[in-house]
């Protein structure tokens, strides 16, 4: 690995270390709200203790000059195996007695360098802004004990990196993710028969389509339809979506997981640390934001703003949960996304990942939701920079599935945009039928095919995803779907069809299909071409795509990462 790879490969996995971060605005907030967090800090002293004896083995196992890769290898072996602090306050005497303690040895010289790395390294994993660290140690740090450190932190996120496809899928969904032909794909890690799911998966974030939000006919959390006794609303002030859920647990796992975030003025921390009430004026202001963005949701009527909003405040749940003793992801949480084996992936790892179409946000956008989050938890703001928006809306313009029950619904008002502007989601039933969108980990690596082996169902009358072989399949086999309607519908001819499946297919997700029915199809016109003059249609409907796809080359080139 040269220098450039492997800085590149730090500063990417860094924030792996650091996970969202989400303390480090809670420090910041306290801090500057409270003042007997500090003396609190200091009393907590069996932490810190114990990290200093936790030093001084370290020390006696290391008081050698000879440093070698499977030292370091097993340095960070130990590190990671120690349990680490849990809680902010905790983490930050943490922090502060391992610089210390790294500093003290690395006077001691050679001899002490490796125990000195390990301290600065124990201190650079719970510290909430890594990057900055770096090059404070870059600065003050002598050069062996700095590369030493920067040694393990990119051993660290190179197996993390590295070892993401290993442990993800979990063996248990039947599919592993491999490259074929530069793209990601899922092949089936075994055989199975026609009409069998082959796996189910939760949704991350789900958007009901707004027609749908506001009728109150469908969950807000899970999109079941709702029994009318059992339908549940939060008072109008806390409920600018007008959102409507089918039982206690989803209206509960919706609140914590994005809605209470987003859209009510409840505390973002979880209630053992939430600080003293803000002041009425602060209130205020958080509830304007909401309803700012609750307008401009409104407005626009897609469902990747939603998307967008609800996966950030996800991850921001997700994180200050952690922030109290136990409160890592309880067990109910953790079917809500696909957990990679072995826990060790965060859903920011799963996203990350994901491939994304470049997009340009209305300028309106990032402002609103940031607004938001600054007025939910000053400091939160810091998570989406204008180039993280930008991503996260193309992933989930790329990756988002339409949910249709049976074949879907026939009444979902017509967009008013331009055809190429519609806001488009993968289903084989087509946009226009279905009643909502909703982002998946593992679903989103299912490429298309206009004669698919495979079909998203919806059967558990939820967004649970199921997916169900089409036909008899071997281990080994790549598995896809329909992202459009690519059924030859009663009016169109085998052209006709052809040409609004790829079109759709070149407006939506930008490439031109080499599927073998599109193949077949096309052998099959160039004959019907000399017979009753078809080929004009043929070259019409490819110039329609080509002239779909050169519009976003330049989008595609720079847009999909791997
Ligand atoms: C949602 S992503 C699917 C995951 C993607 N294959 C990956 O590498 O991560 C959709 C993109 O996959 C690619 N893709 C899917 N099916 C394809 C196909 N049949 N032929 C060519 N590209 C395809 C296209 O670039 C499309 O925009």
């Amino acid at each position: 690995m040269d220098s450039r790879t492997s800085s590149i490969l730090t500063i990417a996995g860094i924030t792996v270390l650091g996970g969202v971060l989400a303390y480090a605005a809670y420090f910041d907030y306290k801090r500057r709200n409270d003042v007997d967090f500090r003396k609190k800090l200091r009393k907590d002293k069996k932490r810190v203790n114990k990290s200093l004896a936790q030093s001084r083995e370290s020390l006696a196992a290391s008081s050698s000059k000879d440093v070698t890769p499977a030292s370091l290898r097993e340095a960070l072996e130990q590190v990671k195996n120690e349990e680490g602090p849990q809680s902010p306050e905790e983490k930050e005497a943490y922090f502060m007695s391992q610089v210390s303690m790294g500093e003290q040895l690395a006077i001691k010289g050679p001899d002490f360098y490796l125990a000195s790395a390990i301290s600065f390294y124990r201190a650079l994993r719970v510290y909430p802004s890594p990057v900055e660290l770096i090059v404070i140690y870059q600065k003050t740090v002598p050069e062996p004990i700095f590369k030493m450190v920067m040694d393990m932190t990119n051993l660290d996120v190179k197996n993390r990196v590295e070892g993401y496809y290993d442990a993800f899928p979990p063996e248990s969904m039947n599919v592993a993710v491999e490259t074929r032909e530069g793209r990601k794909v899922l092949v089936l890690t075994k055989d199975v028969a026609s009409g069998e799911v082959i796996y189910k998966e939760h949704p991350v974030v789900t958007a009901l389509d707004p027609d749908i939000q506001i009728a109150g006919t469908h969950c807000a959390h899970c999109f079941r339809v709702i029994q009318s006794p059992m339908s549940i609303q939060l008072p109008s002030e806390s409920n600018p979506l007008s959102s409507t859920f089918c039982s206690k647990a989803c209206l509960i796992s919706n609140k914590s997981q994005s809605h209470s975030l987003l859209f009510t003025t409840e505390s973002p921390l979880p209630p053992e640390i939430t600080p003293a009430a803000p002041p009425p004026e602060a209130v205020e202001a958080r509830r304007r934001a909401q309803a700012n963005f609750v307008a401009y949701l409104k407005k626009e009527g897609r469902a990747a703003p939603q998307l967008v909003a609800r996966f950030i405040a996800r991850q921001v749940a997700l994180e200050t949960s952690k922030m109290v003793e136990g409160g890592k992801k309880k067990a109910s949480e953790k079917d809500d996304f696909t957990d990679a084996e072995g826990g060790e992936y965060l859903l920011a790892d799963h996203i990350e990942r994901l491939r994304y179409l470049e997009v340009k946000p209305s300028p309106e956008e990032l402002p609103l939701l940031v607004n938001i989050l600054q007025t939910a938890l000053p400091g939160l703001e810091q998570f989406v920079t204008d180039e993280r928006h930008a991503t996260l809306l193309g992933k989930m313009a790329y990756n988002a599935f339409g949910v249709c029950f049976g074949g879907g619904r026939d009444n979902k008002p017509e967009s008013e945009g331009r055809p190429e502007d519609v806001e488009k989601s993968r289903t084989p039933y087509g946009t226009s039928r279905q009643i909502g969108s909703a982002l998946y980990t593992l679903s989103s690596y299912l490429s298309h095919s206009c004669a698919p082996s495979a079909r998203p169902s919806f059967s558990s009358g939820t967004a649970e995803i199921s997916v169900i072989a089409n036909r008899d399949l071997k281990k080994g086999d790549e598995l896809s779907i329909a992202y459009v309607d690519v059924t030859q519908h009663p009016d169109e001819s085998v052209v006709e069809c052809r040409q609004r499946r790829r079109k759709e297919l070149a407006r939506g997700w930008r490439f031109a299909c080499g599927c073998s029915r599109c193949e077949e199809e096309a052998k099959a016109m160039s004959t019907e071409e000399k017979v009753a003059n078809a080929g004009e249609a043929e070259q019409k409907d490819e110039s329609k795509v080509e002239a779909s796809l050169s519009r976003y080359e330049d989008a595609e080139e720079s847009g999909n990462v791997e």
